[in-house]
């Protein structure tokens, strides 16, 4: 089928790659030609570095590569297409400028779904005259290596779009869960659940973040612990995350104040070069800490 991704950023050119891989034409649209042309050597760099550890074949990656248009135009991307996944900044109203705009265009089979990550999908669908067709897939970064989709259930989504998304999410060899639009879906409600009891553990002084996170790997098989992976992600991402979801379903998220600390401190994770551990060219540096220490 014929696919306009909308958005050719971190996560967008991603899309475009896995469902271009899996035989599907696309049309990647951003808003500026160098957008569009950054996403598609992301995409060659991804499709590359598959050849060299041989996972696809040189001819494979000639063709994928075949499959993929990028443009600046909306009507361009989106006037032939099956189905639309936006992928553009976290934003409600741009998303919801977005949705209008393509059904303006689109003919009334096509599906528009959003990679939102944290936002309401029925919010974003309610500006749509037929918002049955809308529903979220939420990819994980990068694309190209994460198995997972949330196939996000808004609140008007019908059961034709709901098939039409399972098959396709199937259909790029990606796995599916089902979930009810609601705040943090079910990934980033139980991730975060997981990560603030784990900095409030820290705060509590029962364990240093290496060994919360030593336990959490070894002895649940997690492949990061709570506590780095928060590190990675940005510890002004997940206070943002915790504040969304404290609105949303309760104190129970809410936000540690050593987190909120962290933040004003300017003390962001991996991004900034420290967070609760200290971080060296990318890599955590090694510094035996005492429970104390973290009390900070
Ligand atoms: N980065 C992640 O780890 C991640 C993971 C899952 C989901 N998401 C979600 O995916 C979405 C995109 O995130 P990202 O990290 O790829 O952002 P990004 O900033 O890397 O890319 C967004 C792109 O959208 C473009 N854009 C802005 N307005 C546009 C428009 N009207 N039409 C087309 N393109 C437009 C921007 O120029 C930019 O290139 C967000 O909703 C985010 O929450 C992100």
């Amino acid at each position: 089928m014929q696919i306009a991704v909308l958005g050719a950023g971190s996560m967008g050119h991603g899309i475009a790659q896995v469902s271009a891989m899996a035989g599907h034409k696309i049309i990647l649209r951003d808003i500026e030609p160098e957008l569009v042309e950054k996403g598609l050597e992301g995409i060659q760099e991804n499709l590359q570095g598959g050849v060299d550890r041989d996972k696809l074949t040189e001819s494979e990656m000639v063709e994928t590569l075949e499959r993929i248009e990028v443009t600046t135009d909306l009507a361009d991307a989106v006037g032939d297409a099956d189905l639309v996944i936006e992928a553009v900044p976290e934003s409600v109203e741009l998303k919801q400028d977005v949705f209008s705009d393509v059904e303006e265009i689109i003919d009334s089979e096509t599906i528009i779904a959003s990679n939102t990550s944290s936002l309401s999908v029925t919010e974003i669908a309610s500006v749509l005259d037929h918002p049955e067709r809308a529903i979220g897939l939420h990819f994980f970064n990068p694309p190209h290596l994460m198995d997972l989709v949330e196939v996000v259930i808004a609140e008007q989504t019908d059961n034709r779009t709901e098939e039409f998304a399972v098959d396709y999410i199937r259909d790029i060899q990606k796995e599916e869960v089902i979930v009810r639009d609601s705040a943090g879906f079910a990934t980033s409600r139980l991730g975060l659940a997981v990560g603030l009891e784990a900095i409030r553990m820290v705060e509590e002084g029962v364990a240093s973040p290496a060994d919360i996170d030593k336990a959490m790997k070894l002895g649940y098989g997690y492949p990061m612990g709570p506590i780095e992976l928060g590190d990675h992600v940005g510890l002004d991402v997940r206070l943002h995350i915790a504040e969304h979801l404290r609105e949303e379903l309760g104190e129970r998220f809410k936000p540690p104040q050593s987190l909120r600390q962290k933040v004003r401190a300017g003390k962001l994770g991996k991004k900034t070069g420290e967070g609760f551990y200290v971080w060296k060219d990318g890599k955590r540096v090694e510094k035996r800490q005492t429970r104390e220490e973290n009390n900070d």
